[in-house]
C-alpha cells in the first residue's frame, strides 16, 4: 500500500474576479522512502496541491471541491481534528521557501524545537532539549549548545533554513513536503541544503515531496517527477525517463529551458507566452496556446487525460498519444 495516495484533488479559489481552478483533478501516489518532484511554472498549482494536504488552504476564498488523500488509512482531506493533529506536524511535516513561514520570530529556537516533541511524545523537557540539540547538530549548526537559545533573526538566511529543517524533522516524519526550500538561497548554500535533505532522508527513511520550478534541481534528488501545468499533471515518469525521454511538449520545453542543457553561447530558450487564466478554462489542452506542435484538435473538446507511454510513464498530449510526435 502506498504511504500517500491522492485521488482527483480539486482545490478552487472563489474570488470576486471568478473561480480559479488552482488544482483541477490531480492524482498521484507515493511509496515509503520515495522522493517525488513536482515541477512546473509559477502558478501551476504545485503549492496549492501540497497546502491542501496540510490543511493550509485559506478558506474562504479557497475550497477543496473534491478528492481524497489517503495517508496510512486516514483521509487527510476528510479527517477529524484529532486525526489531523496526530498526523500533521508529526508524521507529515512541511518546509517552505521562507523559513519565517514556520519559525516564530518571538520564540527562542530551543522552545520552538521542543514544542512538537512535548505535544506529540511522552518526553521530559530535558530529553526534548537533548533531542533538539542533536537535531541542530545533524543539520550542521556549529556550536549548537549555545545557538539553540538564539532567536530566529540571530541566524543567517542559510542557517535559518537549517533550523526550519531541524524543526520539521525533529519528530522523524514519514513524509516531508519541501516547497521550494532553496529558491531564495545562493547556489552554494542551495547545494548544501539539498545535500542535507538527502542525508536526513537516508537517516530517517522518510518520503519527500519536493516542489520546484527548476527541473535541474530534481535530477539529483528525486526518484520520480510529475510535471504540472495549469492545475493538472501533464506528465509523470521516473526522473531518468523524464529527463532523457520527455514526451509532453511542455516537459520538453521545460527541459530545453534549463540553462545548463543549452549550448554555450546560444540565446537562452524560454517558453513563450503565459500560463492560462485559471478562472476562464478554455476547451481542449490548456498548453495549446503556447505549444509549437498544437493543431486544431488540441484546441477543441475536453482537456486531454493522462495515458500510459510505458509502465510508470504517463503523459497527456493528444498528439503524442496518437503517435504523431
Ligand atoms: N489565496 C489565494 N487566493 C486566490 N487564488 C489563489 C490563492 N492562492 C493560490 N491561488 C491560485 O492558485 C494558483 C496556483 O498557485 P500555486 O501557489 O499552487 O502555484 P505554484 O505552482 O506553487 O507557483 P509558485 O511556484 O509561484 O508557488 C495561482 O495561480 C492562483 O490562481
Amino acid at each position: 500500500m502506498p504511504l500517500l495516495s491522492v485521488k482527483d484533488l480539486r482545490t478552487y479559489f472563489h474570488t470576486r474576479s471568478g473561480v480559479f481552478r488552482a488544482v483541477d483533478g490531480v492524482s498521484f501516489s507515493l511509496e515509503r522512502g520515495e522522493t517525488l518532484g513536482i515541477v512546473g511554472e509559477s502558478g501551476s498549482g504545485k503549492s496549492v496541491t501540497c497546502y491542501s494536504l496540510m490543511g493550509l488552504i485559506p478558506t474562504p476564498p479557497g475550497r477543496i471541491e473534491s478528492g481524497t488523500a489517503m495517508f496510512d488509512g486516514i483521509d487527510l482531506l476528510n479527517c477529524t481534528p484529532a486525526q489531523a493533529r496526530s498526523i500533521r506536524g508529526k508524521r507529515v511535516s512541511m518546509i517552505f521557501q521562507d523559513p519565517m513561514t514556520s519559525l516564530n520570530p518571538y520564540m527562542r529556537v530551543s522552545d520552538q524545537l521542543i514544542e512538537p516533541l512535548m505535544i506529540h511524545e511522552d518526553i521530559t523537557k530535558k530529553e526534548a532539549l537533548k533531542r533538539a540539540l542533536e537535531m541542530l547538530d545533524a543539520v550542521g549548526i556549529n556550536d549548537a549548545a549555545s545557538r539553540i537559545h538564539y532567536f530566529p533573526h540571530e541566524f543567517s538566511g542559510g542557517m535559518r533554513q537549517r533550523v526550519m529543517i531541524a524543526m520539521a524533522l525533529i519528530t522523524k516524519p514519514e513524509l516531508l513536503i519541501a516547497d521550494e526550500p532553496t529558491t531564495a538561497l545562493d547556489v552554494t548554500v542551495q547545494a548544501q541544503i539539498l545535500e542535507l535533505i538527502k542525508k536526513m532522508q537516508a537517516d530517517i527513511g522518510m518520503a519527500v515531496v519536493f516542489i520546484t520550478h527548476d527541473l535541474g534541481v530534481v535530477s539529483g534528488l528525486c526518484d520520480r517527477v510529475q510535471v504540472m501545468y495549469a492545475g493538472k499533471i501533464v506528465e509523470t515518469a521516473d526522473t531518468r525517463t523524464l529527463f532523457y525521454e520527455p514526451k509532453h511538449p511542455y516537459t520538453r520545453a521545460l527541459q530545453r529551458s534549463i540553462p545548463s542543457m543549452q549550448p554555450k553561447g546560444s540565446e537562452l530558450y524560454t517558453i513563450k507566452g503565459l500560463p492560462p487564466d485559471l478562472s476562464k478554462p478554455l476547451p481542449g489542452c490548456s498548453f495549446a496556446a503556447r505549444c509549437e506542435f498544437a493543431v486544431d484538435a488540441c484546441r477543441a473538446g475536453d482537456d486531454p487525460v493522462l495515458a500510459p507511454v510505458k509502465d510508470g510513464h504517463l503523459q497527456a498530449c493528444l498528439r503524442v498519444q496518437a503517435g504523431e510526435l
